[in-house]
């Protein structure tokens, strides 16, 4: 292929991402190398870094062609690495930290010199002399390939490379300049386009690299540093409009966060002291002081761009069982080659008859040759499987391996948690009360407060909430000693009291008798029970309410042919309660149940109903996660332990992507066997046609690198597919634009005017406010109208999504700072006229955003605490349209905005009902 030496330009020495403390100096560096083109050189990467001192692991990720090495700093730089790779001419240059990866637009001058030579030889039938062009085509092409050819030679692998050199040889030998020609031109031009289609494959993956800044401002000072420098607990400022550097919580300041970039959902999300940031999300409106809690390169949106790409390290079966054949498939074939090649001299000499058409063997041997690389074959399934992870986490899930998505498409039945999963884990206290006389309320819940708030479970919270609201404030540090019990409840020593709270089991162990049941005295809600030395002082009563998607998911989940099932540690109560909301749409459910019952439970659903998929959040949910075939954990916000344990992460709240993703694995899973088809395909069809009396070489090579190519692009197409048809409701147009200004103040002041005019904004418009619910998304999808907007409103509200250019410092800049809301705001003002219109805008070029554009609004309107409310009081949607114009509507409006503050304490509020406040890092 052609050189795309540019992909140097980035080399800094700097730009590693040490993963390790400082007592083992192992770092982890990140390189792009564009001379990955085919499976075939990834023993040849291995072959060239292994042996290098301090060396410690090599990982090659052919599709997003990335080379990650673990290596000792002190022994070997990342330069001395970009060094040894280049020596083979490989085209290595190290990933800057959040930097994207600088491609090559056009071909290099080498493929273009040898196309036009070529088809200027073309005419050699007219001027005889002419064919040399071709010859002088195949020297202008041929030279990167012969460098590669020789440092395949030289530690002993047969890459396509060689492979090619010598059809190319034997293309010559036998005169066929053209054919030789046509060879070079081929592959150089299949592997350009190869490195730009894979290019704009991991584009996505850069964008999740690059969505946090490298420069953060330090608060104390103003001073502007280097994000990677950034110790953890400094204190950043971080501006309305700006993204935030690196996770932390926030310590001064109120504002609403974009969290896109995370959890794929886009609606704001209020952060106020204490309340956890995440790098790579916006801040929309407000300045915010933020305490960091990790280093940069530590950061949730780092670790997930990384683990979407090491989980192609862990290779799926298919891939596995690919791998292992075409071991064997490339020697064969060559043999099969040599063999073709020698058929004319060995019947000269055995039977002493000269072969009629011995150039024939020749090119049957040669196309032979070529068709012994089956890189399309091996790419089939790592591509595909590339694309899933990266569209999976663009829309907030985090996947662990390309073996969990195939397992993912085979799973017949869900096993769902019922707190914090169906349910929103936000329980309200219905009432708490005295059973003792000699016991004061106040007493009471100062223990029950003081001990839970020693715990995480959702209801310690709720019912600390409900002490401070009675004004008691928990003294957890009275609290001499603190037990959990899993599945009942709590213990701690407060006063020298032993106090319980808990379920009926932990009454049962508290007092050596059962307490009376009180369960069907009121529906629904939970009873608990608090036990001081032995005898029953308190009782309360706590309610739940179900995700607002609940429904929706497990009916999705059915029209896929796949079973629910409730799995709780709560009362059957509770666990019919949250079936009546369901309207009954689970099919099975298992209340009371202890931690390891749950695992139990699992297990033997694996055995009578086939592959499982649990998901959870608790920490007690952790061993059933990994007792499933596919774990699934809930949110940022859920425990560590079950992240940890679960095969994938769910970074928002909402379980309406489980379905999602299960059809994502299907269509992925459809991909691969798409492609695995189409790669054996052409092989068979090339070597048969060769065979049967028309050895084309020129089909051979494109056969091979084409397929490739094709096999990308199929896989690609896993990318643009919205999960949903008829998703493209209606989004808002709140959108942000990033762009590489030095001063902030530009945009800001109106002075907007850089920014691109690429892409059309259209706008579909929906007559009837009811449309946007989420049923008749699809039939809203047909109503698009196609308004081309003027130039302005881009400035408001495109993104300029060239993350090339983002990439010193990602400024952003609100559309409602421009000034001029009302009056340029396109949508604003079209929303003015029709209070209820859907608004919609797409990009036409960008894939990111599909997803994301769509959901909110349509959220909001059928979802969210706001939405309903939203809709009675007339105001539509249009409180997410220019981030600005928010708050504004909200004054006007009332109804949201006190909900809002309702929501508030526990909530991202509003729209966003379903998105509670990060409370754990991912560490
Ligand atoms: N900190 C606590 N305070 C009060 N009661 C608790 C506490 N922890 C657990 N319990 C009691 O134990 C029961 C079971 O808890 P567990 O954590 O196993 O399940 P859960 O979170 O309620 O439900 P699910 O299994 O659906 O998540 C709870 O329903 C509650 O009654
Ligand atoms: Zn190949």
């Amino acid at each position: 292929m052609g050189g795309n030496e540019t992909g140097e330009s980035t080399t800094t020495s700097t730009a590693t991402a040490t993963t390790t403390t400082r007592e083992v100096k192992y770092q982890k560096s990140y390189f792009d190398v564009l001379g990955i083109c085919c499976p075939s050189e990834v023993p040849l990467v291995e072959k060239i870094l292994r042996p290098l001192e301090g060396v410690q692991k090599v990982s090659v990720i052919v599709p997003s062609k990335t080379v990650i090495v673990v290596h000792d700093g002190s022994l070997i730089s990342p330069v001395q690495i970009v060094k040894a790779l280049n020596q083979a001419r490989l085209e290595a240059s190290i990933r800057a930290y959040g930097g994207g990866r600088i491609i090559n637009k056009w071909p290099s001058p080498y493929i273009i010199a040898s196309g036009l030579l070529l088809l200027v030889s073309l005419f050699k039938r007219f001027f005889r002399p002419l064919q040399w062009l071709a010859l002088a085509a195949v020297v202008v092409g041929l030279p990167p390939i012969v460098l590669r050819s020789i440092a395949a030679i030289r530690r002993l692998t047969l890459d396509i490379n060689i492979l090619l050199l010598i059809a190319v040889g034997g293309a010559i030998a036998l005169r066929d300049y053209s054919e030789a020609g046509f060879i070079v031109f081929l592959f150089a031009t299949a592997e350009w386009l190869e490195t730009v289609a894979s290019h704009k494959a991991t584009a996505g993956m850069s964008s999740l690299m690059s969505m946090a800044p490298q420069k953060a401002v330090l608060a104390e000072t103003g001073q502007v540093v280097d994000a990677r420098d950034v110790k953890i607990d400094t204190v950043l400022a971080v501006k309305a409009g700006e993204v935030i550097p690196i996770d932390g919580v926030v310590v001064d300041g109120r504002s609403e966060v974009d969290e896109r970039s995370l959890t794929g959902e886009s609606f704001p999300v209020a952060k106020q002291p204490n309340s956890q940031v995440w790098a790579g999300t916006l801040n929309i409106n407000g300045y915010i002081s933020v305490r960091t809690t990790a280093m940069a390169e530590n950061s949730a949106v780092a670790k997930m761009a990384r683990l979407v790409e090491e989980a192609q390290n862990s290779r799926s079966k298919t891939q596995r069982l690919i791998d292992s054949c075409t071991k064997y498939y490339t020697p064969a074939v060559v043999c099969l080659a040599v063999a073709v090649a020698l058929v004319p001299l060995i019947t000269r000499i055995w039977s002493h008859k000269i072969v009629r058409n011995p150039k024939g063997w020749y090119q049957l041997a040669l196309v032979l040759l070529v068709s012994a690389c089956p890189c399309a074959l091996v790419l089939s399934t790592p591509v595909a499987t590339f694309c899933a992870l990266l569209k999976a986490a663009r829309t907030g899930l985090l996947i662990k391996g390309g073996d969990v998505l195939e397992t993912l498409a085979k799973i017949s039945v869900v096993a769902f948690d019922k707190t914090g999963t169906i349910t929103k884990g936000e329980f309200d206290v219905r009432e708490l009360r005295t059973v003792q006389s000699e016991v004061s309320l106040h007493t009471l819940l100062y223990w029950v407060s003081s001990i839970e708030s020693k715990s995480s479970h959702p209801m310690a919270s709720a019912l600390v909430d409900y002490a401070r609201s009675n004004s008691v404030e928990p003294k957890p540090e009275n609290v001499a000693e603190f037990h959990i019990y899993p599945g009942e409840g709590i213990y701690g020593k407060i006063d020298g009291k032993d106090i319980y709270v808990g379920n009926k089991r932990i009454a049962a162990r508290a007092t050596c008798e059962t307490v009376t049941n009180m369960d069907d005295k009121e529906g629904g809600v939970t009873i608990g029970y608090v036990i001081s030395d032995s005898v029953l002082v308190g009782v309360f009563t706590l309610s739940d309410t179900c995700r607002t998607g609940s429904a929706k998911a497990i009916n999705d989940l059915k029209s896929l042919g796949i079973k629910s099932v409730m799995l709780t540690g709560d009362s059957t109560a509770a666990a019919t309660h949250a079936q009546d909301q369901l309207e009954q749409a689970l099919e099975e459910l298992h209340a009371e149940l202890l931690p390891e019952d749950k695992v139990q439970i699992v297990s033997e659903l694996k055995t009578k109903e086939g592959p499982t998929l649990m998901v959870g959040d608790g920490m007690n949910d952790a061993p059933a996660l990994a007792m499933a075939d596919v774990g699934i954990s809930m949110g940022i916000s859920g425990s560590a332990v079950a992240m940890e344990t679960s095969h994938i992460t769910l970074m928002s709240n909402d379980i309406g992507k489980i379905p999602k993703v299960i059809r994502l694995a299907k269509r992925t899973h459809f991909k691969i066997i798409e492609n695995i088809i189409f790669s054996i395909i052409t092989k068979v069809a090339i070597v048969a046609l060769a065979f049967a009396g028309h050895p084309l070489l020129w089909a051979a090579v494109l056969a091979d690198v084409g397929t490739c190519l094709l096999v990308i692009l199929n896989s690609m197409t896993l990318l643009r597919e919205t999960t949903t048809k008829g998703k493209k409701c209606c989004g808002s147009s709140h959108k942000s634009l990033v762009k590489r200004t030095d001063h902030a103040g530009h945009c800001a002041n109106g002075a907007c005017t850089t920014s691109s005019t690429r892409g059309q904004i259209k706008t579909s418009s929906c007559s009837d406010k009811h449309i946007c619910h989420e049923n008749e998304k699809e039939e809203v999808g047909k109503r698009v109208s196609h308004i081309e907007s003027p130039n302005h409103v881009h400035c408001c509200h495109e993104q300029v999504k060239d993350t090339r250019n983002a990439s010193q410092e990602n400024l952003i800049s609100i559309s409602s700072e421009l000034g001029h809301h009302g009056d340029d705001c396109l949508h604003e003002e079209h929303l003015e006229k029709h209070h209820d219109t859907c608004n919609h805008v797409l990009d036409d070029d960008d894939h990111d955003d599909d997803s994301w554009i769509s959901s909110k609004v349509c959220r909001e309107i059928s979802n969210g605490c706001c939405g309903s409310e939203r809709m009675q009081c007339g105001q539509g949607i249009e409180g997410y349209l220019c981030s600005q114009e928010i708050k504004e509507k909200r004054e006007i409006g009332g109804c949201c905005r006190s909900c809002r503050q309702d929501c508030r304490e526990r909530d991202g509020c509003c729209g966003s009902a379903i998105v509670k406040l990060p409370e754990i890092i991912i560490e």
